[in-house]
């Protein structure tokens, strides 16, 4: 028998994705707890989303839900120019501590103008640049990011309802508006020092994060 499900597909950007895709899943012990991994299967090799998610989370009160944007240099390199690698970290231990929830782990990198041009924007911000006005200069909107693929894996995993771990409202409303409730904004103010002292405060003056 043929599964109908896969005769619906959309165009998300350059690919076509299937409605019925399944989940690739597996066990991922990590120093805050055991999480399980998961992508889906028509997924590109390289540069899939990542569901990290602990506990039942089709049933109950709405989970910890954080959407985080790929950062190699603070998330892996451990960097200070920004505040990821400490949200990432707070994120998971905050999972961790209620048993349950989901870190999608979205390949967004440099809010989707990806690594190389990041670096462009980090050599202009030594020059005095903020991070709007570098991303500009080289022919970027400020933040490039949608959230059409997180919000198919939130769906496929379950979730409906969210307890949203973010400074960002764009992050809120992107949920709402696709039918993913948020019922509350979880604060992530973590990692705060001098030397991401000024990408901080732009994105409570030009980006409207919530800092
Ligand atoms: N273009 C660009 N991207 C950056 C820069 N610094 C960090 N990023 C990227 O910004 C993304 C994280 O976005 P943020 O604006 O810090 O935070 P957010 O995800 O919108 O909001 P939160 O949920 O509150 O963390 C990651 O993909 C980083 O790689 C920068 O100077 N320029
Ligand atoms: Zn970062």
């Amino acid at each position: 028998m043929y599964n109908i499900g896969l005769f619906v597909a959309c165009l998300n950007g350059n690919r076509f994705v299937t409605a019925s895709s399944d989940l690739i899943r597996a066990k991922l012990p990590t120093r805050y707890g055991e999480f399980f991994i998961s992508v889906r299967a028509d997924a590109p090799s390289e540069r899939a989303h990542v569901a990290l998610s602990m506990g039942d989370l089709s049933q109950g009160s709405a989970p910890l839900v954080r959407l985080h944007s790929e950062c190699l240099t603070g998330d892996a390199l451990h960097s200070l120019r920004c505040d990821c690698g400490f949200q990432l970290e707070a994120a998971l231990s905050m999972i961790a501590g209620e048993q349950r929830g989901v870190l999608l782990y979205l390949r967004q990198e440099g809010r989707g103008i990806g690594l190389a041009n990041k670096l462009r924007a980090y050599a202009l911000q030594d020059q005095g640049l903020d991070t709007v006005e570098a991303n500009e200069q080289l022919g970027f909107g400020a933040d490039l990011r949608e959230y059409h693929e997180a919000v198919t894996l939130l769906k496929q995993l379950g979730v409906s309802e969210v307890r949203l771990m973010t400074n960002n409202p764009r992050k809120v409303q992107a949920l709402n508006d696709a039918g993913i409730k948020v019922v509350e904004r979880v604060p992530m103010r973590f990692g705060a020092n001098p030397h991401n002292e000024r990408y901080l405060a732009v994105k409570t003056n030009k980006l409207g994060h919530l800092l």
